[in-house]
């Protein structure tokens, strides 16, 4: 977004050096960024790259091997969960049988110290209260009272964000947000998710695999590729860096198609051979 001019505030979330080693295979291989309240960062690289393992080991869902994370100049320990911190996936996780109003309200289940078995009946008043207002943010306080599981992806993924927001959290880690969402439901998430930034002071981080949306609704673009930084750029970033970083996976699937062509081949002659 061009015209955004963001006089950069102090990071909101800071990642220094993570580290992340799946058995042999390294994931993360040393990433450093960061995302300042207001400010949307888009996440871009191939299959594989590592970056759904960076925001799993940011909220805590995976255990880092080495750097550190910090939310507001407050170190994150290790694969523990942060308040601040809230995730949204690609595969919504709501309840779907619980309504939309409890599913939001569980984004409080924490800062309650209830448990995450959803045990209690009813959620206290206040909670009920700040969900609501919560739902009214993200447009759908008129569905609270519906089943989750009845409302459309686009409208369930926008609840997600309000349970994220009843969590009260500042980060907002989106992984691949719009991936299951048609082209309508994935630009009004997107709009969400630049406004909760531009008018809440969230600091987002979105997983993308559209280089478009990214380039549109984000302030910088960071390429990742085997797990390091390649790029961390204004979202003017050119197509040829957006194209170098999918082309290692793109002639390693060109390789792969060619090597079975060629044993194609080969089974094709000796089956010609033997019926000769
Ligand atoms: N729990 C796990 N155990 C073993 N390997 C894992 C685990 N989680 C991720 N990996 C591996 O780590 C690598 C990076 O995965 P990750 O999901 O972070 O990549 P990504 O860039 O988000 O890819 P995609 O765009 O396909 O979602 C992959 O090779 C993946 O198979």
């Amino acid at each position: 977004m061009s015209e955004r001019t963001l006089d950069r505030a102090p990071a909101l979330l800071r990642v220094d050096g993570l580290r992340k080693a799946f058995g042999e295979k390294t994931v993360l291989d040393g990433l450093s960024f960061e995302v300042a309240s207001g400010e949307v960062v888009s996440l871009l690289g191939a299959n594989g790259s590592g970056k759904s393992t960076a925001l799993r080991c940011v909220v805590g869902l995976e255990r880092p091997d080495g750097g550190t994370i910090a939310v507001d100049g407050v170190s994150a320990k290790p694969g523990e969960a942060v308040q601040a911190v809230a995730m949204v996936f690609q595969k919504i996780h709501l309840v779907p049988r619980r309504s939309v109003l409890d599913n939001v309200c569980a984004g409080a289940l924490g800062r309650l110290g209830l448990s995450r078995s959803w045990s209690v009946l009813a959620f206290p008043r206040e909670v009920q209260a700040e969900a609501m207002a919560c739902l009214d943010r993200v447009g759908l306080a008129d569905r609270a009272r519906e089943k989750a599981g009845r409302l459309s992806g686009g409208q369930q993924q926008r609840v997600a964000v309000a349970r994220a927001l009843c969590q009260r959290a500042r980060v907002l880690l989106a992984d691949e947000p719009v991936s299951a969402l048609d082209p309508a439901a994935s630009e009004q998430v997107m709009h969400l998710l630049r406004s909760l930034a531009d008018d809440d002071g969230l600091a987002v981080a979105a997983v993308l695999h559209q280089p478009d949306l990214a380039r549109r609704f984000s302030d910088r673009i960071l390429g990742l590729a085997g797990g390091r930084l390649v790029f961390d750029s204004s979202a003017e970033v050119t197509d040829e860096a957006v194209a170098d970083l999918y082309r290692p996976a793109l002639e390693a699937l060109e390789a792969a198609e060619a090597a079975e062509a060629a044993a194609a081949m080969a089974s094709t002659g000796t089956a010609t051979k033997e019926f000769a």
